[in-house]
């Protein structure tokens, strides 16, 4: 792009500038953007609508190639029926990107040839492609999924672990990569100041080999690094972040990858082998999108997460069960006291000797019952031989009933199991930080180009829709559409009639005029006519197929088109139109369609009104123009150049009387008004002195023609 500053851009000034360098983090990011024509990432700025955004892309465009929507579009008719036309393409987009994208192609002028012939060689195999992979739900489903990576949120600084370094080079490295913000970092000197400082944290990771073969308190956790302490491994939470937060479209793009390679003969994102493209996904299957390990990628970790969800309502189960069997061993037992033993009572040792003595008899009922809690325990939650040592500190020795558990014991259990946890899932993610994050730049080329497919797909798909043909492209003004058709129509209820025309091209029984009259009856499809020949213009001068069984265009620099008036003008807007007419006068080639120009003001002056505009147009070797005009004769009748007129005829009545209408115009040929079927209709219906009126009437037609 040309474009060295945001500010240079018309339409962005230093408040807009300064909104997009603040969301996409830096100016060069927001030019990127741009350059991308990224109108889905613009207009997700806060403020930037996506009018707004595909305004700007426009002005980029403009920048780079020299090329303006509003210098070829000249007329608000001809942005409107651009506008249509991508209205309808959108509606096969499948992400909001490609959607917002496809408002960003324009139709090029004249000089940009090797564009439209590079951007038509480009379709050609997407309309192909459309038709392999048009039906594809996979893919359809996999492309609605992929989106622009988004930065994930951030991560929240752990308390838990701190970084050790031994030396100022390394510690600079970790700010240097802003680690601190994830890790607290230290540099330290000496053996006493680590641990010392470490005791602050559940984990030390440390860097550099000073510490290395150092005793270390037992307590004290502590992490080695064997490299240079990458981010991988210091941080692999930060590194799966972004992996996690942009799952689904990752995986959407390597399964929208997957179909089209197996399906069609595109390598999309070679960049990318089948190998790389199964480890990406086996390394995206192992993460949620939340960061964590997936269920099944280790066993381990998921005992242990499940122990730590269930423990609570084991142990209470446990302990209901353990007093209700120990209630129904004793509810049972009697126990006989010989004489000497009720006497003891009252002896010296009193009460506490009598306790002794029973202790000996609920003894065995207790500890079987408190082994059969521990059983009961160990076998639910899977635990290991070295977390049953917390197990058995959680019950007394000393027979208790109801039977209580230790809650100290219980909480140094849930902290062991929880420190596994810890240390398991930071070797695991580390292991997956590390293969990831060196698909980070792959993956974000990957969905770009997902979503670049998407674009040009849909594009492939609406002409595969509407049965689009690549137009022959030359290079002097003019129109061949053979079997062509109006895309608006395709909604009406009408079955649509295939036309043919061609202006400034020579075909069969014409000369290759430049500037034409169309004549023809009233709903005899002329505008339809005119708003078919924009739309080939349009789409032709894009690069883009147009509705035709076949078609030529010659490239032009403008499009002028000036759909009919409501009725009489004031004085006014009779000026302002006129004045608009005045476009036509520059030497640019153009294409000049024009609808009943006559109704702005009374049949003879504007006869005389559109012979002037049609001459100036003649004497502009590369305009070429279709004037829709009931007024012909009396415009041939004011001016001496001999301007072509071709008619869209009834070509009678039908059995039931209703016109019959060849929609496609008859070179050199004034079509019949539709007033005078109506008399000739009249006339076969009706008999006597009516028939002989209407006979009169229709001869008078008859004697001008
Ligand atoms: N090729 C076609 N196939 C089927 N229907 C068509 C075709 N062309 C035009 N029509 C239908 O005929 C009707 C009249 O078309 P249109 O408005 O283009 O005629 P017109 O000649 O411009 O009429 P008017 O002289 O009243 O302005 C519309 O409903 C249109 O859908």
């Amino acid at each position: 792009m040309h474009v060295n500053g945001l500010i240079e851009l018309p339409g962005i000034g230093e408040k807009i500038s300064n909104k997009l360098i603040d969301h996409f983090g830096s100016e060069r990011a927001a030019l990127e953007v741009l350059r991308r024509h990224d109108v889905a990432s613009l207009s997700a700025v806060p403020g930037i609508s996506e009018k707004y955004a595909v305004s700007l892309i426009h002005e980029v465009i403009a920048q780079e190639e020299g090329a303006s929507i509003e210098d070829f579009l000249q007329t608000p008719e001809a942005f409107n029926v651009y506008d249509k036309i991508v209205g309808l393409m959108r509606s096969y987009a499948h992400t909001s990107y490609s959607r917002a994208k496809l408002s960003t192609y324009i139709p090029y002028p004249s000089n940009k040839a090797d564009r439209i012939r590079a951007i038509q060689a480009e379709l050609k195999g997407y309309i192909e492609l459309a038709k392999k992979l048009g039906n594809d739900v996979e893919l359809s489903a996999a492309l609605k999924k992929a989106r622009y990576l988004k930065e994930p949120s951030k991560v929240a600084k752990s308390r838990d672990r701190a970084i050790f370094t031994d030396n100022k080079k390394d510690y600079d490295r970790l700010l240097g990569e802003h680690i601190d913000r994830y890790l607290d970092v230290y540099c330290i000197e000496n053996m006493g100041e680590l641990v010392d400082v470490a005791k602050g944290y559940s984990q030390s990771l440390i860097l550099g080999s000073k510490f290395a073969g150092a005793d270390f308190p037992e307590d004290m956790n502590v992490d080695f690094s064997e490299g240079a302490g990458e981010a991988w491994w210091l941080v692999p939470e930060v590194v799966i972040s972004f992996f996690a937060a942009n799952k689904e479209p990752i995986e959407a793009s390597l399964e929208a990858i997957r179909i089209i390679r197996s399906k069609s003969d595109l390598n999309i994102c070679n960049y990318l082998d089948d190998a790389k493209m199964l480890e990406l996904s086996q390394e995206m299957g192992r993460i949620t999108p939340e960061g964590e390990l997936e269920l099944g990628v280790d066993p381990e970790i998921d005992r242990l997460k499940s122990v730590l969800m269930r423990y609570n309502e084991v142990l209470k189960a446990a302990l209901k069960k353990a007093n209700a069997d120990l209630h129904d061993r004793m509810e049972n037992n009697t126990v006989t006291l010989k004489g000497s033993q009720l006497l003891g009572m009252f002896g010296e040792k009193g009460e506490a000797g009598l306790k002794g003595m029973l202790e000996k008899e609920v003894a065995k009922a207790y500890v079987e019952v408190v082994g059969e809690a521990k059983s009961f325990i160990k076998e639910q939650l899977a635990l290991k031989p070295f977390e049953m040592q917390h197990v058995d500190l959680m019950f007394n020795d000393d027979i208790v009933y109801p039977i209580e558990l230790n809650y100290r014991a219980v909480d140094g259990f849930k902290n062991a199991v929880n420190r596994q946890l810890v240390k398991r899932s930071l070797d695991i993610k580390r292991n997956s930080a590390k293969r990831l994050s060196k698909f980070e730049a792959v993956c974000k080329d990957m969905v770009r180009d997902t979503l670049e497919f998407d674009t040009y797909f849909a594009i492939g798909l609406f002409a595969l829709d509407y049965d689009l043909r690549l137009p022959a492209v030359n290079g002097h003004a003019g129109i061949r559409v053979t079997d062509g058709y109006n895309i608006f129509l395709r909604d009406h209820a009408q079955k649509v009639e295939p036309v043919s025309y061609a202006v400034g091209i020579k075909v069969k029984d014409t000369k290759g005029e430049r500037v034409v009259i169309l004549s023809g009856v009233n709903s005899g499809g002329k505008t339809t006519m005119l708003d078919l020949l924009a739309q080939v213009v349009i789409l032709g001068q894009m690069g883009f197929p147009v509705p035709a069984g076949s078609a030529e265009i010659g490239l032009v620099d403008e499009l002028l088109y000036f759909s009919k008036s409501k009725g009489t003008l004031t004085a006014g807007a009779f000026e302002t139109t006129i004045k608009g007419f005045s476009r036509v006068v520059s030497k640019n080639s153009k294409v000049v369609l024009v609808d009943e120009l006559e109704s702005i003001t009374e049949p003879g002056a504007s006869a005389k009104i559109i012979a002037g505009i049609l001459e100036t147009l003649y004497d502009n070797d590369c305009s070429v123009a279709v004037f829709v005009s009931h007024l012909a004769e009396q415009i041939r009748e004011n001016t001496k150049y001999s301007i072509r007129v071709d008619g869209i005829e009834a070509k009678g009545l039908d059995a039931n009387l209703n016109l019959i209408v060849d929609r496609t115009p008859r070179y050199n040929y004034l079509a019949k008004s539709t007033p005078e079927l109506i008399v000739e209709r009249l006339t076969r219906s009706s008999d006597g002195d009516k028939k002989e009126f209407y006979q009169k009437l229709l001869a008078k037609f008859k004697s001008k023609n």
